[in-house]
């Protein structure tokens, strides 16, 4: 409540705005009333000819007009304001999930943070399209209604004095258990999001191994969460409505009764005060009204927003880089691992102590078993893990001393399985070097390079053919041949490569094998090896295991002194070693 409170005072000109606009509403119904009241009384009581009331009649439809457009005005308002609180919650999470963009990728959990970007951050829109302008417009127009029954009638004043704070403490008690009800929506929301995610990316695994059926269960279960949640919901707004017609009814029949028997039976009232306190009684009542339905709306959006500032709240590892310039130094710079720790959590895998010195342009391999920290220590010395203690050390200095785009400029991760985003061909090499400009002839030799030139050929749009989602779909093979074009396009100074594990066909073998070493005429190339050529030609290579680095040095050093690597290369080449 607090977070959209503050948000909604920081956005002062709208609540002023608000403030006039509700001003205006709430002196156009007096003067309504008092205009009815008056042609009423002339032309039933005093039986004055038509052309006598005229004047009013058009006094009554400007009055209308005014109320309309003022009325108008002010929904507008709280529209804007919805809309830059939604940009300003929107651009919170999406900064917060792109500041460590693999820390929080590699989490998961798609799903959820799509639903918590989209509808989420929809559901915030109640609070200031609806809650925050009533509450203002009630405020004021209630205050105004209520001194215009007082100035005519003060008994009927008091009743409604002590009738409406029934209302808010109403308010406030269905709140609190309209609250945790959408919060418990918004949980079902966001984990039938994760759920169908999660079926749909794994449809294939599922179908191969027959729990289509069972995942369908499971999804319709989610699903009757959700409804049962929602249901819940929309049972306290429709209880609320119930007694809020309730209490505005009570108030309008007492203040009726007190009205009829003094105009009546005692006969000390005016019929014009009467009949003016008889008008304005339901649209004081109406304006509480919408105040407490729009709070049940807010409530929603209150939940909403503590689910997002929730996850704001989760600390991912954030890095902080600092400004040094990298792209002055010409080439490689030498890269140091400084007594290198990081780990995944309490009870999590981690890499202890890795010290390491890889000179300019040397090619480093880095070995081990499935799950020793190959690809962990990669994203270490790539920058997109902040190590627990130890640093990575660029040229002798700190990493993260750096400017930030200008170390990714220098370098490129070649993934196992790099991403293809939805777009041509084109779009996706291009992507190694955003904002440049590439010319025709850049783009044809990172193509012919990285062996692509034949299958853009067969395409009839050709590089301009769309892949990726919505496209036409990739082998493995011509998603990493995508990926080393972007390396020839970048030219980067140091290469980290993930070397699929996974058979490749031979002509990406081949042409992975040519490129890498052509790139590595420029460039220091640190490879997660698994190949036993890759691994031999290393000038120097990491042996971890379980997180810790066992062994250093050339292919015949370590196979000399460090048994554990002799034994797994014989077990993942199956003997073939020496
Ligand atoms: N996000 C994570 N949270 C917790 N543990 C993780 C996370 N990512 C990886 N791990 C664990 O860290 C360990 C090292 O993973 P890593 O991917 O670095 O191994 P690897 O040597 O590259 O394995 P492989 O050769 O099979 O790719 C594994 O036990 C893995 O389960």
């Amino acid at each position: 409540m607090k977070q959209l409170k503050d948000i909604a005072k920081k956005q002062k000109k709208d609540t002023y705005s608000l403030s006039f606009t509700a001003f205006v509403i709430g002196a156009m119904t007096v003067t309504q009333a008092l205009l009815i009241v008056s042609i009423v009384m002339l032309i039933f009581l005093e039986e004055k000819p038509f052309s006598d009331v005229i004047s009013q009649l058009a006094a009554l439809l400007v009055v209308f007009i005014v109320r309309g457009i003022f009325s108008y005005i002010h929904g507008k308002i709280g529209i804007g304001m919805a809309s830059k609180a939604k940009k300003q919650f929107r651009e919170s999470l999406l900064t917060h999930y792109s500041h460590n963009p693999i820390q929080t990728s590699i989490k998961g959990q798609s799903g959820k943070r799509v639903t918590l970007v989209t509808d989420v951050v929809d559901e915030i829109d109640p609070y200031f399209s609806k809650y925050y302008p009533q509450r203002i417009l009630s405020s004021i127009a209630a205050l105004i209604l209520l001194a215009a029954v007082f100035w005519q009638n003060w008994l009927s004043g008091l009743i409604m004095l002590v009738t409406a704070p029934l209302i808010p403490i109403f308010m406030i008690i269905i709140g609190k258990k309209t609250e945790k009800k959408a919060l418990q929506q918004l949980d079902n929301l966001t984990a039938l999001a994760g759920k169908f995610l999660d079926s749909l990316q794994g449809l294939i695994t599922l179908k191969l191994f027959g729990k289509g059926r069972e995942e369908a269960a499971a999804i319709k279960q989610s699903s009757v969460d959700y409804r049962t949640a929602t249901m819940d919901v929309l049972k306290f707004a429709f209880l609320s409505s119930l007694v809020l017609e309730l209490i505005s009814m009570l108030g309008i029949a007492l203040i009726a009764l007190e009205v009829g028997l003094r105009l009546v039976v005692y006969q000390n009232i005016s019929f014009f005060a009467a009949f003016f306190v008889l008008a304005i009684a339901p649209e004081f009542y109406k304006t509480l009204k919408d105040v407490g339905s729009a709070f049940h709306a807010g409530k929603g959006s209150i939940a909403a927003a503590k689910k997002i500032v929730e996850e704001l709240a989760e600390s991912d590892q954030t890095i902080t880089w600092g400004n040094e310039r990298l792209s002055q130094i010409a080439g490689p710079p030498s890269i140091g691992l400084n007594n290198l720790s990081f780990t995944y959590g309490e009870d999590h895998f981690s890499l202890q102590g890795i010290q390491a010195t890889f000179e300019p342009y040397s090619q480093i391999a880095i070995v081990g078993a499935s799950g020793s920290g190959k690809t962990s220590l990669l994203h270490l010395i790539a920058g997109m893990y902040a190590p627990s203690t130890g640093e990575v050390l660029i040229n002798k200095q700190s990493l993260f001393t750096y400017d930030e785009g200008e170390w990714f400029d220098k370098l490129i991760y070649i993934s196992q399985d790099p991403y293809i985003f939805s777009g041509t061909i084109k779009d996706n090499i291009l992507i190694a070097c955003p904002g440049k400009n590439i010319s025709e002839e850049a783009l044809n030799y990172a193509i012919e390079k990285a062996g692509l030139t034949e299958l853009i050929d067969q395409l009839e749009d050709g590089a301009n053919t769309v892949i990726g989602e919505g496209g036409r779909g990739l082998s493995g093979g011509e998603k990493q041949r995508i990926a080393l074009a972007r390396a020839f396009l970048k030219r980067p100074s140091i290469i980290l490569f993930d070397e699929p594990t996974v058979g490749l066909d031979l002509y990406t073998e081949s042409i992975l094998q040519q490129s890498i070493q052509e790139l590595a005429q420029n460039a220091t190339i640190i490879t997660v090896a698994h190949r036993l050529h890759t691994i031999k030609q290393a000038d120097c290579i990491l042996y971890l295991e379980k997180g810790t680095l066992i062994g250093k040095g050339t292919h015949e050093e370590l196979m000399e002194n460090t048994e554990d690597y002799l034994t797994m290369l014989k077990e993942q080449q199956g003997g073939m070693a020496g």
